[in-house]
């Protein structure tokens, strides 16, 4: 019989839910959050009792009996670098998970934990899978030009993975044997090179990298912002730029990257000029990913909620599909994402593994 499995994904204002037997969905869910509810709390990880219950309120709403689940996988978070993959949720991991060890506060760091929280209760299985720590970088893409200073990737390998593998196996390929430049277009942007199966690079979108995005500001030459810090006094303010008030949400003040195109087409100057350079960094930063993979490029893929947009899939068609073929992947496949990680190996198609909590690279491996 088909594994059942409930997936947990919060984001910052839901948490999106899931819940599949085998490949079928039986229902996904988007449960919201007050906002001003949420900012009660002082930490992520406080949130938890307030999520949880809101969670229970809505499974039992759509008669979901918890006992019937087969494992648990949550989102991951303020875990420490890790190859992909699908992990047990170990004391470590949720341990790591609670308070954020890697340095940065996300929302999905509450997915390891409730989904832990289910499974000690029904006394089952509890995972997560590429969580958006996964770091395959090669060591070249680690450098910088400054000494001491590394590249450290965040970005949405869940949705970048599930998208490759799903690409694959609708050409009949294997991921491990090909070579992809595959890009979440949503709230976030990410653009990475996928190369036999490990995400070799890709920008990191918490840390101020890559094409900008509705709300984050994306590369900025170095000298500009450390300017742009010397005539502000709010640090505090100047790295929310990264990841919630840099680009639409600066440039035009709202997040909504429909409402920035609606506006240009309509002949929104500042808007065609946003909505444009945001398609132009994009297209940048995919052709910079296809020059680390030597050409040797076998699709260009584009999932995320953007890609609803035809106009913008065109224009990057058009642009970069004398790398390689362009596929477009609308919206993502998280949840599901997550439940076909635990079925794997649930059913012994794909090793689980450990969390150790060491990171999978650090400064002195170059000693
Ligand atoms: N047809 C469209 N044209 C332009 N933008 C669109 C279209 N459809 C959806 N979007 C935009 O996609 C964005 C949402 O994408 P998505 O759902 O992937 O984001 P998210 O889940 O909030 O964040 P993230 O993708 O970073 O996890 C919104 O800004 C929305 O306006
Ligand atoms: C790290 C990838 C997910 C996000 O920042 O939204």
């Amino acid at each position: 019989m088909a594994y059942r499995i409930l997936t947990i994904n919060p984001g910052s204002t839901s948490t999106k839910l899931g819940c599949f037997e085998g490949e079928k969905e039986l229902f996904t869910m988007n449960v919201s959050h007050d906002a001003e509810d949420l900012k009660k709390f002082a930490t992520i990880s406080d949130q938890l009792p307030y999520r949880k219950d809101m969670i229970l309120n809505a499974l039992k709403e759509a008669n979901i009996d918890l006992s019937t689940i087969d494992a648990f996988v949550g989102r991951g978070g303020g875990l420490m670098a890790v190859e992909g993959g699908t992990y047990t949720i170990n004391d470590i991991a949720l341990d790591h998970a609670r308070r954020g060890a890697n340095g940065i506060q996300h929302p999905a760091q509450l997915g390891p934990q409730i989904a832990r929280g289910f499974a000690d209760e029904y006394q089952k299985p509890s995972f997560i899978v590429n969580a958006p720590d996964t770091d395959e970088l090669c060591l070249e893409a680690r450098i910088t030009g400054i000494k001491g200073v590394y590249r450290n990737v965040h970005l949405h390998a869940l949705n970048l993975k599930e998208t490759a593998i799903r690409h694959s196996n609708n050409n009949g390929w294997n991921y491990e044997d090909k070579n992809y430049v595959v890009c979440h277009i949503g709230g976030g942007i990410s653009v990475s090179a996928h190369q036999k199966g490990k995400m070799i690079d890709g920008f990191d979108i918490v840390g101020g990298e890559g094409p900008m995005a509705p709300t984050r500001c994306g590369s900025i030459p170095a000298a500009e912002l450390i300017r742009y810090c010397f005539a502000h006094d709010d640090m505090k303010e100047v790295l929310a730029l990264t990841t919630k008030t840099g680009g639409f949400v600066s440039h035009l003040g709202t997040s909504d990257a429909l409402d920035v195109s609606n506006r240009a087409n309509a002949g929104d100057k500042d808007a065609k000029l946003v909505w444009d350079a945001m398609i132009y960094q994009l297209i940048k930063c995919i052709s910079a990913m296809a020059g680390v993979l030597h050409g040797k490029v076998d699709g260009i893929l584009l999932g995320g909620g953007m890609v609803h947009n035809k106009e913008l899939v065109s224009r990057i068609t058009a642009a970069c599909e004398w790398i390689a073929p362009v596929s477009a992947y609308p919206g993502e496949f998280e949840l599901e994402a997550m439940a076909a990680g635990a079925i794997r190996v649930l059913e012994g198609k794909e090793q689980v593994k450990e969390y150790t909590g060491k990171p999978v690279w650090t400064p002195d491996q170059l000693d």
